[in-house]
This record gives C-alpha cells, sequence and structure tokens, in this order.
C-alpha cells in the first residue's frame, strides 16, 4: 500500500485498518492519525513507538494488560484476536502438551504475581523453547527494567503487524 493511500485515509479507515496494530489498544492508531502525512512506514511505527513511550508507568501497564497471555485463557479457549491466534499459533503456544502448559501456566503466574501485568513477548521472533528461557531469565528483572523490556516487545509485535498489514494489501492489489 502506498504512502500516499494511507495518507488519505479517514480517520475511521485508518482505525479500521490499523487499529489492533497494538494489542486491543485502537486509542494509540486513532490519535496518531494526527501526525499524517506520514513519509513512510517507519514515520508510522515511529510515531506509535514515541506515544508508547510518552505514556507514564502507568499508561504502559496498561498497553502491557491489554495482551492475552500465551497460551493462557483465551488461547485455550479461542478467543484471541486474528493477529494473536496467528502469533500464538507461529509460536507453537496453541500445540502444547499437558506438561508445557502447565508450565506455562506457572511461570505466565509467577510474571504476573511479581509485576502486575502480564509477559508479553514478540511471538513470531521466538521459538516455543526461546519463550519460556525468556520467561524464566525475565522474571529476575526489576519492575522498572522489565516494563521497559515488555514494551520493547510491544513495538516488535506493532512494527511486524504494520508490515503485515501494507504488504498484505500490496499482495491483494497485484
Ligand atoms: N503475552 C504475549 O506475549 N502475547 C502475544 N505475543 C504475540 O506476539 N502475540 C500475542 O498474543
Amino acid at each position: 500500500m502506498e504512502i500516499n493511500v494511507v495518507n488519505a485515509l479517514t480517520y475511521e479507515d485508518f482505525v479500521k485498518l490499523f487499529g489492533n496494530v497494538v494489542e486491543k489498544c485502537p486509542l494509540i492508531p486513532a490519535a496518531i492519525w494526527s501526525y499524517r502525512p506520514f513519509k513512510d512506514l517507519a514515520d508510522i511505527e515511529a510515531h506509535i513507538r514515541e506515544f508508547i513511550h510518552s505514556l507514564p508507568d502507568s499508561g504502559k501497564e496498561g498497553v502491557l494488560r491489554c495482551h492475552p497471555d500465551l497460551a493462557g485463557r483465551d488461547t485455550q479457549s479461542g478467543t484471541l484476536t486474528r493477529e494473536s491466534q496467528e502469533e500464538q499459533s507461529q509460536a507453537g503456544m496453541t500445540t502444547l502438551d499437558s506438561a508445557e502448559s502447565l508450565q506455562m501456566y506457572r511461570l505466565n503466574t509467577e510474571y504476573k504475581e511479581r509485576f502486575g501485568f502480564p509477559f508479553v513477548i514478540c511471538a513470531r521472533l521466538n521459538s516455543k523453547a526461546d519463550i519460556v528461557c525468556q520467561l524464566s531469565e525475565r522474571l529476575k528483572n526489576d519492575r522498572a527494567t522489565e516494563r521497559e523490556r515488555a514494551i520493547e516487545e510491544v513495538t516488535k509485535i506493532c512494527s511486524l503487524r504494520l508490515r503485515n498489514i501494507v504488504l498484505s494489501d500490496i499482495q491483494t492489489k497485484l
């Protein structure tokens, strides 16, 4: 999709297209629409990153709390968003055996009890083993470090979702 097409979108269509680039946070694309015209995709990403980084700690934690657990309740009940479903299945989170499921449940629970927000990682860039290793490792962080680390993962997820939208649109155009 050409950037001039993106820049010509009404805010309704912009939010409809990009509304879930940050999981369940349509406020973010709705807000950055004000910064059009965008130079390119990277410019949109930069504005989203800037918006998130300018949030107070509670706002950042709010963004994290909008993410479904990996292999959690939503995964089990099939109520993940389309994007999360694709990402979690790609990382093998939808086909865990009972022991793996229990391990993820225990680690996610421990993480949430420690930090007050869910463990977030860019599932597309990690294998099942990477995720378990990262979750165990990051549990050792202090809250402030872990909040920033988790937000970094949110921006990676966002970046891949943005590209997916733009590239898939190009494919339909061809
Ligand atoms: N808690 C999470 O990390 N969730 C997710 N990461 C992804 O990449 N997709 C998700 O649903």
